[in-house]
Parts: C-alpha cells; structure tokens; sequence
C-alpha cells in the first residue's frame, strides 16, 4: 500500500475534481435510500386504503375513495422516479469528475514515465527488455488508474451507503435490522475468496496470453526462417499446446465466475427470507409496519452491489499497489550518464582519448583497455580491427552511450563528462551499425534528425548518400512508407537511408559504424566522394572492414582486443608489416580469388 503514496501529488493536483466527486457521491447516495422509505408509505397506503375501500363496500363513496388511493398511489409513483432521476443525475457527475480525474491523472503517468524512460542510459535499455518497459508504462499505468478512478469512487459509494442505509434501518427497528444484516458479513467473505480466486486465475490467464502473444509475434517476425527450414507443423504444434493450457485456465476461470453470481443471490435471498420472517413477527406485535418490510428489502436489495463491490474494490487496490511498484522501481531509477554544464557552441570535432578503458557492466567483458589517441578537427579518420575488437564500443563511448571506467575523452580540449550532453549530440551525425528506420515514410526518416527541413535538403541528402535514384524510383518516391505496412528496402538501401539521415544534419562530426558494408563497391565509392565534399574540413571516423573503404584515411586506428595495435596512414602501417599489412594482404587474396 505504501507504493500508492506516490499517487498523492496527482490527488494534490486534482483536488477540485475529487471534492466535488465525493460530495456527488454523498448526495446520490442519499437520493438512492429516500425512495425506499416513499415505498414503505406507499406500501402502508395501500394496506390502509384497502380496508377503508372495504368499508365503503355498496356506498357511491367507494369510487371517490378509489380515485384518491390511485392518484396518492401515482403520486408515490411519480416521486420514486423523480429522485431516482435526481439520483442518476448525481451519479452522472460523479463519474465525470472521479472517473475523468483518473483519466487526466493516467495521462499524467503516461507522459511522466515516458519521458522518464527517455532520460535513462543504453545500460538501462540493455538490462531490461522493452515488452517489460511497455507493460509498465500501458498494463501498470491501466491497473492504477483502475485505482484512482473506480475503486476510489467505489469505495467512497459503499461506506456512504452503508452508513445511510443501516442507520435507516436502525432508525426503523433494530431487530429487524440485525437480523437483515446478519448473512452480509459472509457475503463479505465469501465474495473476497471468490474474488481472490479469480484473481489469481486472471493473472495466470494474463501470462499465459503475454506468452502465446510473444510466441506467435515472434514465430511471424521469423516466418522465412520457420518456412525455409519447413518447421510449420512443428511450430504449429507447439501453438496449439500453449493455446491449450490458455484455454484450460480460461475453463477453469469461467467455472468459478458461475459460481459467484448464485452464491451472491444465495445470500441476498436469505437476508431477504429472514427480513420478511422477522419482520412479519413485528408486524404482528404491532412494533412495525409492513410498509416497514418492503422498505427493508429494497435497502437489503441496494446493499447487495456495493458489497459485491468491496471485493473487487480490495482487489483492485492490490493490484494498484503492486503496479505502482513496478512502476515506481523505473521512477526512481537516476539515468547513468548525467549532462555536464559546459556549454559546446563551436564544436570542432576534435577527440582525444586518454588512457581510456571500458567494460560493459552487465557482462564483465573488457571491451577496451588504455586507449590513447587523438583525432583532430577536420581529419578523416578510419577505426579497423577484426569483429569483437572493440570498434562499436568506441563509437559508443564517443557518443557518450556509456562513460569511461578509466582515463578521460576530451571533446575540443574539455572532458566530455563536463559538456552539456544533449548540444554535444546535436552537433554529431551517427549512423549505427545496426540499421533502425522508423514506420514512417522515408521523407521523415530522413528529416528524423532536424525540427524542420526542406524537401531540397531531403534530396541532396539522399543524393549523397547514393540512395535518390532508389527512392526516386519508387512508386511514391519520398513518400513511400516503410516498415510493417510498408514496403521493405533491401539491406543496402536501409544503410543509405540511415547515411542520409546522419548527413542532413550536416553535422561537425559524422561516425558510420561499419555502414557500408551492405553496399557494393562502386556505390560505396561514390558515397566516399559525396562525403570528401559534405564532411570538408569536419571530422569522419569510419568504421569499416573493408581496407578498400578507407585506404584514404589522413589515420588508420587498428584495434586488436581493445588495444590500440597500430596507428598511422595506410602507406605507413603497410610499412610495419603488422595486423593492418596481413588484413590488406587477405582482402587482396580474396579479391584476386573472386575475379578468377
Ligand atoms: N552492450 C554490450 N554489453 C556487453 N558486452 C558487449 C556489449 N556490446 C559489445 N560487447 C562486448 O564488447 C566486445 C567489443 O564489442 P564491439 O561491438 O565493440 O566490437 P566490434 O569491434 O564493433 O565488433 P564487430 O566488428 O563484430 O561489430 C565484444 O566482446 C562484445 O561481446
């Protein structure tokens, strides 16, 4: 219960909702239990009148008797329906104002945990799977809102009622009213049981759909693999086994839901068996009237829903509380890597390493050890080593994704840590070695990186990434949607994309992360000769494996298990005869090997 603390600024901020929502309460309550009483004198009327219509039995009277009994008659008629009305009227606003609060304070939730979730680190992301993340920010933020909104109204409708009610009835007669209420309490427990029971079935239900919803995800976003394999009915079995456990559960929920509903009327009917009971006794001592009865029944009748409410409402707290842990535990959660507060308006582009080391902390792996280099501004410079060398990790590091265990990166002369991070990745245009292009069309991939462009600066940036006759020859050119309902670009092209999106923002320092390597040679020497021009006198690390890609280089960084092995132009590490030479060496071979 304590996590649900955390929900009190929202109440804070809404108080001018909850006030007016308790007091709707209060009095839709009050005209739900005053038409039991217009019922009791109705009831009286009719017993009296009765006997007095006897009475006039042959007399012309009797016929004026009967017009006055039927119109008091309507007239109780018409006022039971008029405050019912005024009751309905009053739980309309109620539900306007509690139920709508929750509603702004869930999109509240919404908006504070994703904006949250943007500030955290890469490690965070790494840590914890993104159906996790989802789930907690839809599913968590739901169950909550579920207790700001309708267990909150729920509860505040059944004490109000409660109350109203059972001091009616006390008023009445006291043993009447204890008898009546007497198989309440094991409604109470009996509908908390059965509740818990079908929470708990609930919940399993839920995993075991989240499980079959993944499974099925999965075995379609892998379908090529699953036909080209030709493992259909293999997969195809295992669906049908995690269907079938979904559907057992989902029996066994239904059995126990068809038990509650005659339990619960089981109950009402007893109390309403000992209400006449009794209250036929006291009738006949004369200490009530039988008006009196049909008053109790009807208040026994509305006191039915709200203790089937006190169940669900306990269940729903409880599963508040532990969402808002779920929750909570994100919240509070510092991101890693804090802005500094150096302003980097003229940024450079130059970066020097110092003593550099770092190893991923969820791993343990030493991805690079003491590194010492620096690139100046203006240089083209190329990262190669073989895969696992630690080339990515650099990049990253540059980014600052993560920060350094050890040594310091100095961006234009001033440790990165101490830079404002957000203007700093501003001024750098990064293409990962993993391609990710949004659902949208490729116009806005491209533009993704600035606040407003122009269909020129589109152009021109997929001009020099190679990719404009690409995308030109498709149907809708630039507008051509990408992703799940659109079309799919083959390797090559996705990689120009994500190059046009780094370049449009022209920016100080470009990075490619081995993003070349799905284009074929000739393209990948034009997009070398488009950036000779875009990048003039900025600063380019290429990563690559290819020597072909960066034999230019102004410096060639070799990495060998997250050291620096060599450094220097490509004549220059041809010279030392070292890894560099022997990769040139292989990639020669293989060359020569294709053209036979
Ligand atoms: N996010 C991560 N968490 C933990 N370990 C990682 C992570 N990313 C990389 N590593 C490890 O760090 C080492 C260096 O990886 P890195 O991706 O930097 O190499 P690389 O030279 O870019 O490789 P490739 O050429 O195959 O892309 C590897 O041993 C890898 O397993």
């Amino acid at each position: 219960m304590k996590h649900l603390r955390f929900l009190n600024k929202h109440f804070y901020k809404y108080k001018w909702w909850i006030i007016p929502g308790v007091f709707f309460v209060v009095i839709s309550n009050i005209f739900g239990v005053i038409p039991a009483q217009v019922i009791g004198h109705a009831f009286n009327l009719i017993t009296e009148n009765i006997q007095i219509y006897g009475l006039f039995n042959g007399f012309d009277r009797q016929q004026l008797v009967y017009d006055i009994f039927s119109y008091s008659l309507f007239y109780f008629g018409m006022l039971v329906l008029l405050l019912y009305l005024l009751r309905g009227l009053f739980l309309f606003f109620m539900r306007q104002t509690l139920i709508l609060m929750s509603r702004h304070i869930e999109f509240d939730m919404k908006n504070e945990i994703y904006a949250h979730y943007q500030k955290l680190s890469m490690g965070f992301y790494r840590r914890n799977n993104t159906g996790d993340l989802m789930n907690r920010a839809t599913e968590d933020v739901n169950r909550v809102r579920m207790y700001v909104g309708p267990a909150i109204m729920y509860a505040i409708n059944t004490i109000v009622l409660f109350l109203l009610i059972i001091s009616a009835m006390y008023s009445v007669n006291a043993k009447l009213a204890t008898f009546s209420l007497l198989p309440l309490p094991a409604l109470v427990i009996i509908i908390y049981m059965v509740n818990t029971k079908i929470n708990q079935k609930s919940e399993q239900i839920q995993e075991q759909l989240s499980s079959l919803s993944s499974f099925v995800q999965e075995r379609f976003s892998g379908i090529r693999v699953i036909k080209s394999y030709v493992r259909e009915n293999y997969t195809r079995k295992i669906f049908a086994q995690e269907s079938e456990n979904y559907k057992e559960s989902s029996m066994s929920l239904v059995r126990v839901q068809a038990l509650f509903y005659p339990t619960m009327l089981l109950l009402v009917g007893l109390s309403t068996i000992l209400t006449v009971y009794i209250g036929g006794e006291q009738v006949l001592d004369g200490s009530i009237t039988a008006g009196n009865i049909a008053e109790f029944i009807v208040y026994v009748t509305q006191l039915t829903f709200p203790v089937t409410m006190l169940g669900w409402v306990t269940t729903l707290i409880q599963r508040a509380s532990a969402s808002q842990k779920r929750i909570n535990e994100f919240l509070e959660l510092q991101p890693d890597i804090q802005s500094g507060d150096l302003a980097i308006d003229n940024f450079k582009g130059n970066i020097r390493f110092e003593n550099v080391s770092f190893t991923y902390p969820d791993t343990g792996i030493t991805a690079l050890k003491d590194l010492n280099f620096e690139i100046k501004s203006g240089q083209f410079v190329a990262i190669i080593g073989r895969t696992g060398s630690g080339k990515s990790t650099l990049a990253n590091l540059i980014m600052r994704m993560y920060d350094t265990d050890q040594g310091t990166i100095y961006v234009d002369e001033k440790p990165l840590p101490s830079v404002q991070l957000q203007p700093y990745r501003n001024h750098i245009g990064f293409v990962p070695q993993e391609v990710f292009l949004f659902s949208d069309h490729i116009y806005n991939n491209i533009a993704f990186g600035l606040d407003s462009t122009t269909d020129e600066q589109v152009e021109q940036a997929a001009k020099d990434a190679a990719v404009y006759h690409n995308i030109k020859g498709f149907e809708l050119g630039f507008q051509t949607m990408l992703g799940e309902r659109g079309i799919t670009l083959s390797g090559g092209q996705k990689q120009r994309v994500s190059i046009a999106r780094a370049l449009i923002k022209s920016p100080q320092l470009l990075i490619f992360d081995d993003c070349l390597s799905a284009v074929d040679t000739r393209t990948e020497e034009e997009i070398l000769q488009n950036l000779g021009r875009v990048m003039h006198k900025k600063t380019s690390i290429l990563i690559a494996h290819r020597i072909s890609t960066i034999q230019k280089a102004d410096l060639i960084i070799v990495l060998d298990k997250g050291s620096v092995a060599e450094k220097g132009t490509h004549k220059e590490l041809l010279a030392v005869n070292g890894i560099y030479e022997e990769m040139y060496r292989n990639q020669l071979l293989e060359e020569e090997k294709k053209s036979l």
